[in-house]
């Protein structure tokens, strides 16, 4: 049992977060990235030390806190994503076949289908479908709990985009769909048998076309395009619409921004998204100050490696700390301050950001739907703004810092108990 607590020899060399503190955090339950922030940053930014050690019940991480360290690791091949243990329930739902959960050349053939799957145009009319659901949900306004409406908004958008199928949670939140995950399953298999018959603009559809892949590979991916893909886009969509009602002035200038381009507050097309440069910083400040994702999973090498200055011996497992990253006091001046404009400067903007941010990782294993992501954010940000004002409710939990749930083990940043006063316009 002590063993469980002795920093292994060879890993004695690299700073580490006390373990008391950590058995602390984990015992109270303090969520993961008010952990980073009170414990692994200190470590970082005071002792100059980006690399660092990390218990985390009984295995030891190192947690990368450098951009380009981080970067040039994720791009080297040797470190091979860990998967996880043989009996977890995840693999009874998202299946052994798919792009998230394998590696080597089985990984390479579902990553070329799923990429190329994903580079159909943004899922626009999806969006503008979703977000006029969500206004008959909002009427004339009042006061709503915002991240579970995102859970249903999301849900909507992933069932359009993906399956070519709308599964309405948003109007109908208990439906058999929503509540279920085996019925779900199931719902899955069915919908794309009849994708095969008929195809359409989705990315399942453009899957099928993929000779590589068989029936239960798409089926797979489905499920873990669902998994990856719906409490990451809900959590941002609620940060994002959190941070403009604590911020107002900001929600002002990007509704100002928004109502220049967007003349009928119905519709909306890609050309008006990239016609909203503050509205894309508001997303990105977003994800720099509280990124759905805090951590990319491990990952390991089977050689001695180097991170920075230091030797690393084989098998150890490593991680890039996205949110540490987001607010390394060195990089970020102000880096608890939400600060939209930081992404202004000349040169930022559509993927040509220079910023050291990387909400969706980098390298070999970078989230495939990004881009999707993005527009789904950015999209429903411009429908709101031009149809809706917001701000917390009175003596809201989050008035001083947004407040996320617990959530060991799935690594997820999802502010909780969000009330939000919507306002029509
Ligand atoms: C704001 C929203 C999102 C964030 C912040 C996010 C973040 C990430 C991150 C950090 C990774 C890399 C994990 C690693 O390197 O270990 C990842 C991978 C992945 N993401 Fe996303 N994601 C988002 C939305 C989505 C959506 C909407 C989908 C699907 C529709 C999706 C599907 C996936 C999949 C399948 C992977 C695994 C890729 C692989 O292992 O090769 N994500 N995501």
């Amino acid at each position: 049992f002590r063993k469980l607590f002795i920093v292994p020899s060879n890993l004695a060399h690299i700073p580490r977060v006390s373990i008391l503190s950590l058995l602390w955090s984990y015992i109270s339950k303090e969520p993961e990235s008010e952990r980073i922030q009170r414990l692994f940053l200190p470590l970082a930014n005071e002792s100059g030390h980006p690399i660092i050690l990390v218990w985390t019940f009984g295995l030891w991480i190192i947690h990368v806190l450098d951009f380009k360290i981080g970067e040039t690791a994720l791009r080297d091949r040797r470190w091979v994503r860990q998967l996880p243990p043989q009996d977890l329930l995840i693999w009874r739902l998202v299946g052994r076949s798919n792009l998230a959960f394998t590696i080597g050349e089985t990984w390479r053939k579902h990553s070329k289908a799923v990429t190329t799957a994903f580079q159909g145009p943004p899922p626009i009319e999806s969006i503008v479908r979703s977000s006029k659901e969500l206004f008959t949900v909002l009427g004339e306004g009042g006061t709503f709990k915002w991240n579970d409406l995102t859970l249903r908004v999301t849900l909507d958008i992933l069932g359009d985009a993906i399956l070519g199928h709308q599964f309405k949670a948003v109007l109908q939140p208990h439906s058999p769909f929503v509540n279920g995950y085996h019925d779900t399953m199931e719902s899955f298999g069915q919908l794309i048998r009849e994708k095969e018959k008929k195809k359409g603009p989705d990315v399942i559809s453009r899957m099928l076309e993929c000779e590589d892949l068989t029936f239960d590979d798409v089926l797979d991916n489905v499920s873990v395009l669902f998994v990856a893909g719906h409490d990451t886009a809900a959590g941002a969509l609620s940060s994002l619409i959190y941070y403009l009602a604590k911020y107002p002035t900001y929600q002002n200038q990007a509704r100002d921004e928004a109502k220049k381009v967007i003349q009928n507050s119905d519709t909306l097309d890609q050309e008006m998204l990239t016609k909203m440069p503050f509205g894309l910083a508001c997303v990105q400040e977003t994800m720099r100050m509280n990124n759905s994702s805090n951590f990319t999973l491990p990952r390991e090498a089977d050689t001695p490696m180097m991170l920075g200055k230091y030797h690393i011996p084989p098998k150890t497992m490593m991680c890039f700390n996205i949110s540490g990253i987001h607010h390394l006091e060195n990089t970020w001046r102000d880096h608890n301050t939400y600060n939209p404009t930081r992404f202004l400067s000349p040169g930022s903007g559509d993927d040509k950001s220079s910023f050291p941010i990387a909400p969706f990782g980098l390298g070999l294993r970078q989230c495939p739907a990004r881009h999707f992501a993005m527009w789904e954010l950015r999209g429903i940000l411009a429908m709101l703004l031009v149809n809706y004002r917001w701000r917390l409710v009175e003596g809201s939990i989050h008035s001083e810092v947004v407040q996320n749930g617990f959530s060991f083990g799935t690594n997820l940043n999802l502010p909780r108990d969000l009330d939000i006063v919507f306002e029509k316009l």
